[in-house]
């Protein structure tokens, strides 16, 4: 094994022709980073992220949740075509933050994206405060949720917290994590440190024992994420296209979490949630054979269409039933947004990206981990405050003025502004110039309730006055496939 690594490693050359155009400099008397490519300066929080013009929020993760060698081989994905992966990593490293994006290769002009989990490390020490390793410290890191004014966005030591309590502090543990036999937990409910080879070999529990690729033909690239890439391929026993999802479990950010993609979409069918009909390993990666939504994501109709009413009810009836299924069965999937919802062009829409759900049981009735993408995530998420299906309804309500305005609240300020504005600001609503119905008002202001508790829930919302605007599905095929 060390041999092969050694042969492969002597296989790569030393880079040629190499350009050094970024000359970034850091003044510790002002504290300020001066050279830096505007793209480096968003996540530093110092121009927005809607600035740029393309690319859609990035995945932000929270660093002290990674180890330093995961760090290291954290791929970075981009939506835009203005970044460049290899100083976006350097530029993350400043920042502290890990970036990473999923990205559609049907939609190369988005603003960019920004997600974030704040998760206990499974392999590294982490101090009460969430700093990272000794050696890099908060400062040093330049890492904004730092700051004393913000909420208490550090992480909480995973040991300190038991399960079992009222609340817990959990995290982005997986669903399976739930179930007593899931192999990334120990009998307490805490995370366990598993080698490679153990992590695979749990994994490989989960899936289907067979090797697709003899019936799988013409790939070629759909889609690409913050945890792989996404192919579209010929099945060649069911003669129809399918969405291959492949993750390389190395290269995982948080790779128990692969386990919730599997675990979900298997166990939770839904016409409205894209189905899963196989997983496999397939050597070092995770594949996941899905339903292939040939449409794009809301985020395409969005930006680039104006929706009527019913057209919206439509989109929100067909996402909230999905909704409904998974709150009754406690799963708050926590990273709701229009990326989130795919389209086939017949107008079906369904629910999808299932990788960052938390499960909720009798034991655990609220979760607490930050998870989630700023512009979208619930005030009491934000707030750190514990939380449930209600996060959900929350983001949902967002969704629903990115289909009136065709971006979220405060898509202007950078991300960590925006989370300050979502948690000490008015619940946002439609802009006064937005032409919407008042039934359609009232809709949003019973989603963006800052107490979760009276915030509407999906099947309420199911019933809601304005769902009665709703069509067939094929209201929306002219907006997938244009006018
Ligand atoms: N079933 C599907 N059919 C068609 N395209 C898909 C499908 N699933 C995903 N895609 C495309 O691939 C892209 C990446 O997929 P996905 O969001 O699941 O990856 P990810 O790694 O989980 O991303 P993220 O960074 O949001 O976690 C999506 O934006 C979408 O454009």
């Amino acid at each position: 094994m060390s041999m092969r690594r050694r042969l492969k490693k002597s296989e790569i050359g030393t880079p040629t022709d190499f350009q050094h155009r970024i000359h970034a400099g850091f003044d510790p008397a002002t504290g300020q980073y001066s050279g830096l490519p505007k793209q480096w300066q968003v996540i530093l929080g110092r121009v927005p992220a809607r600035s740029l013009g393309s690319g859609r929020p990035r995945a932000l993760v929270d660093p002290s949740a990674i180890t330093p060698m995961e760090m290291a081989s954290i791929k970075t994905v981009v939506r835009g075509d203005r970044y460049n992966p290899e100083t976006n990593n350097q530029a993350f490293a400043l920042s502290g933050m890990s970036v990473a994006r999923s990205n559609s290769l049907r939609q190369q002009q988005q603003p960019l994206s920004l997600r974030m989990t704040d998760s206990p490390s499974f392999n590294q020490p982490v101090s009460p405060y969430g700093a990272m390793s000794p050696s890099v410290s908060s400062s040093a890191r330049g890492y904004p949720f730092t700051e004393p004014t913000y909420a208490p966005l550090p992480l909480r030591k995973e040991a300190s917290t038991p399960v079992s309590t009222a609340t817990s502090s959990s995290s982005t543990t997986p669903l399976g994590s739930q179930h007593s036999h899931h192999p990334m937990m120990n009998g307490n409910g805490n995370a366990t440190s598993l080698s490679h080879d153990q992590f695979r070999e749990a994994l490989s529990a989960l899936v289907n024992g067979t090797d697709p690729r003899g019936d799988l033909d013409a790939f070629s690239q759909v889609g690409e994420g913050s945890t792989g890439v996404v192919m579209s391929a010929y099945q060649i026993s069911t003669r129809r296209r399918v969405a291959v999802k492949k993750m390389n479990i190395k290269k995982q950010q948080r790779r128990e979490l692969l386990f919730n993609e599997v675990a979900i979409m298997r166990d939770f069918s839904h016409p409205s949630i894209v189905r899963l009909f196989s997983s496999h390993l397939v050597g070092d990666e995770l594949w996941l054979v899905m339903e292939y939504m040939e449409g794009g994501s809301l985020t395409d109709v969005v930006t680039h269409a104006r929706m009527t009413e019913p057209q919206m009810a439509t989109v929100c009836v067909q996402v909230l039933s999905a909704l409904a299924f998974l709150h009754a069965h406690g799963v708050i999937h926590r990273d709701l947004k229009s990326d989130s919802i795919l389209l086939n062009k017949d107008g079906t829409c369904k629910v999808s990206d299932l990788g960052f759900c938390g499960q909720l049981s009798k034991e655990v009735p609220k979760r607490r981990s930050l998870v989630g993408t700023p512009y979208w995530t619930a005030i009491e998420v934000i707030s750190r405050l514990p939380y449930d299906t209600s996060a959900d309804m929350w983001s949902f309500g967002i969704m629903l003025i990115e289909m009136v305005e065709g971006e979220p609240p405060y898509f202007n300020e950078q991300p960590l502004e925006a989370m300050k504005r979502i948690r000490d600001g008015a619940p946002p609503s439609f802009s006064p110039s937005a032409n919407v119905s008042l039934q359609l008002r009232a809709l949003l202001s019973s989603l963006l309730q800052h107490d979760s508790s009276r915030r509407a829930t999906a099947a309420a919302a199911l019933r809601d006055p304005f769902m009665e605007k709703a069509g067939p599905p094929s209201l929306l095929s002219p907006l997938v496939n244009g006018p």
